[in-house]
């Protein structure tokens, strides 16, 4: 079931599309990329998801509906939207908790913030907060009322290696333990890489690619790449003598296996065609290489 759907959702500023006929869906238990390049449209969409701005087109459902304002199901992180500046973090989210009507909600705010690695006792104001804190807050503001999904925004903005390891670790552990669902952006693919289980790409507004964390391992995976004289031949030859081997053609007409890292096999049968071999190597394509080509808006391979 799907728990966020877009159905062609579009905002417009004046001329600018910010969000072009987007229609995504994340289902119940994804953990889902949403990646794009400084300005490609990802905080605009996920406001509209949030019901934080209206969409000029289109529409969001969740949970299968239509939105209602606020929904305690889902945990929002977009921008600092709702720290009070001169309260302490463990204030803030206990007048989150308050609106909520939250039962228990001391004990709640105190493993909240722990887990997000913030002191409960701390007295700080907010307005003192390093980045990295408030992102943190933000989060723990996100999780307090135990929601069944999470719609954040660059949640590791600001927050150093460790930082995002441990958070990175948290919001695993709640899709893994109690079957969160967890959109999620970032214009840093390491930042997703080995957490996401789907990915949409959004280029200047436009959902661009959506694949799934075995689609990606499988374009990065070890590939061996053979470019011949006969493009039409060597296809048609490999396909019957080595059947169960994937294949792809790239863009400058050469033939990719991916996963097959034996050329010993490939040679022989395009030796005994006679075929001309102008190329056969085993490649690795680096993941982050493969998500900046899908940023540019090029097509998922
Ligand atoms: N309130 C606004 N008024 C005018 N233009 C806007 C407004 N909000 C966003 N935009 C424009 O819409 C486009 C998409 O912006 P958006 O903030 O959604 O991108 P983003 O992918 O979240 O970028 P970033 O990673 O930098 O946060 C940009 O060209 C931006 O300048």
């Amino acid at each position: 079931m799907p728990v966020i759907e877009t159905r062609q959702l579009t905002k417009t500023f004046g001329r600018i599309r910010a969000v072009d006929g987007v229609s995504l869906a994340v289902n119940q238990g994804d953990i889902y990329g949403f990646v794009g390049k400084n300005g490609a449209g990802k905080s605009t969409l996920m406001k509209m998801v949030c019901g934080l701005t209206t969409p000029t087109a289109g529409e969001v459902r969740l949970f299968d509906g239509p939105p209602c304002g606020g929904n305690p199901r889902i945990g929002v992180l977009i921008e600092e939207a709702g720290l009070l500046p001169n309260l302490s973090a463990m204030e803030n989210v206990m007048a989150k908790s308050l609106v909520i009507g939250l039962p228990d909600a001391k004990k709640r705010c105190e493993d909240v913030l722990a887990a997000v690695g913030l002191d409960p006792a701390s007295r700080l104001a907010t307005k003192r907060f390093s980045l990295g804190m408030r992102r943190r807050l933000g989060i723990a503001l996100a999780l307090v009322g135990s929601p069944d999904a999470l719609v954040l925004d660059e949640p590791f903005n600001g927050l150093d290696p460790e930082g995002t390891r441990a958070m990175r670790q948290l919001l695993m552990h709640l899709n893994e333990a109690s079957g969160v669902t967890v959109f999620i952006s970032s214009h840093v693919i390491d930042q997703l890489d080995r957490m996401a289980t789907r990915y949409g790409i959004i280029a200047e507004g436009r959902l661009t690619a959506e694949m799934t964390a075995e689609d990606v391992q499988e374009a990065c995976a070890e590939s061996l790449r053979v470019r011949t004289d006969d493009l039409t031949r060597t296809t048609a030859l490999l396909q019957d003598r080595l059947p169960g081997v994937r294949m792809r053609v790239d863009a400058d007409g050469a033939i990719v296996m991916p996963g097959l890292t034996d050329s010993a096999p490939v040679a022989s049968v395009l030796r005994d065609a006679g075929l001309l071999v102008y190329e056969m190597s085993v490649q690795r394509r680096d993941v982050e290489d493969y998500f900046v080509s899908l940023m540019e808006g090029g097509r998922h391979a």
